[in-house]
């Protein structure tokens, strides 16, 4: 694989690099911001992208927020976006459970290991579910408890599916729950499965990691529809239509957002270094993933 071309301070590079495309999917959390802090020059480059006429979508595994959440986000941190161009990881697993796994209702609810983006989502498809941010759910768990999850009488008997992502409400009762579900043969999906989660410049537990304990226990891993799968992938082309080898996916994290763009098929993918990748993993001979080109951060492209 060639080496990752090195764009930033290079006007001329950076140039020939975004004429070779039409549409810039962009990933968010490690480069736009870090949690509420804009990278530099953020607002400026998508409006520089707009006028050169370039498609955007976002693509985002945080599935702590719904589409709507995010043009909340963008239009406080002043970045020009529209909801329709946002395409996160719950509705990734919205629209995959209502569109094409369609279990057969009354066995069609989910059970939620998550926030309200996943709730969000759901709600938008027409999805029924329990869990996720009910407060009910928020407490130890009790001798009972094991009992009624046991003889099946605490669980909801239309539960078909589980469905975790970035839960920061994560309790042993919930995941006794969900674990009682998947052994009655329910469906084990993911929003994502990130390790890690960028946030106040630093590194977080990510949805993989809080839906980590509940893989342990069933013993099998979720069907993540988050990047880099291509499930994904062919629900953000069948949405916005557009001709894959002229399209761009930019991003943080080597294993979802250059993966993506890479077994995708995209003409290109762009890395910066704002978030969880380092330049010395994707630079080493014998990396698995090379992005096509990087820069430190995404503002650098601003000329
Ligand atoms: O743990 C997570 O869910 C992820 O780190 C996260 O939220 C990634 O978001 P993205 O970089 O895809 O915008
Ligand atoms: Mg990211």
């Amino acid at each position: 694989m060639p080496q990752p071309k090195y764009l930033t301070g290079d006007t001329a590079a950076i140039e020939e690099f975004l004429s070779r495309f039409d549409v810039f999917l962009f990933d968010c959390d490690g480069v736009l911001w870090s949690g509420d802090h804009l990278f530099p020059n953020v607002p400026e480059t998508i409006e520089m992208l707009r006028k050169k006429g370039k498609q955007l979508v976002f693509v985002t595994n945080n599935s702590t927020k719904s589409r709507a959440d995010y043009k909340k986000k963008f239009d406080k941190l002043g970045i020009p976006a529209e909801v329709e161009e946002v395409f996160g990881s719950s509705y990734s697993a919205a629209v995959y459970i209502a569109r094409i796994l369609k279990l057969p209702a009354p066995k069609n609810k989910v059970f939620v290991l998550g926030e309200s983006g996943v709730e969000q989502e759901l709600d938008a498809e027409g999805v029924l579910y329990i869990g996720g941010t009910d407060a009910a759910f928020r407490r130890d768990i009790e001798p009972e408890d094991f009992t009624n999850l046991a003889n099946g009488s605490a669980l909801d008997p239309d539960v078909g599916v589980v469905l975790t992502g970035l839960d920061f409400h994560l309790n042993y009762l919930k995941m006794a729950t969900a674990f009682q579900y998947l052994q009655r043969g329910a469906v084990y999906l993911a929003t994502n499965i990130d390790s890690t989660l960028p946030n106040a410049h630093s590194l977080f537990p990510g949805a993989g990691a809080s839906g980590a304990g509940l893989t342990k226990a069933i013993g099998k891993e979720p069907l993540s529809l988050g990047k880099p799968s291509q499930a994904m992938m062919d629900a953000v082309e069948g949405k916005f239509q557009f001709d894959r080898s002229r399209a761009c996916m930019i991003g943080d994290r080597l294993n979802t957002d250059i993966q993506f763009g890479i077994d995708g098929k995209l003409g290109g993918t762009l890395a910066v270094l704002t978030g969880v990748s380092k330049k010395e993993e994707f630079l080493a001979e014998d990396a698995p993933t090379k992005p096509m080109a990087y820069v430190n951060s995404l503002g650098d492209l601003l000329m």
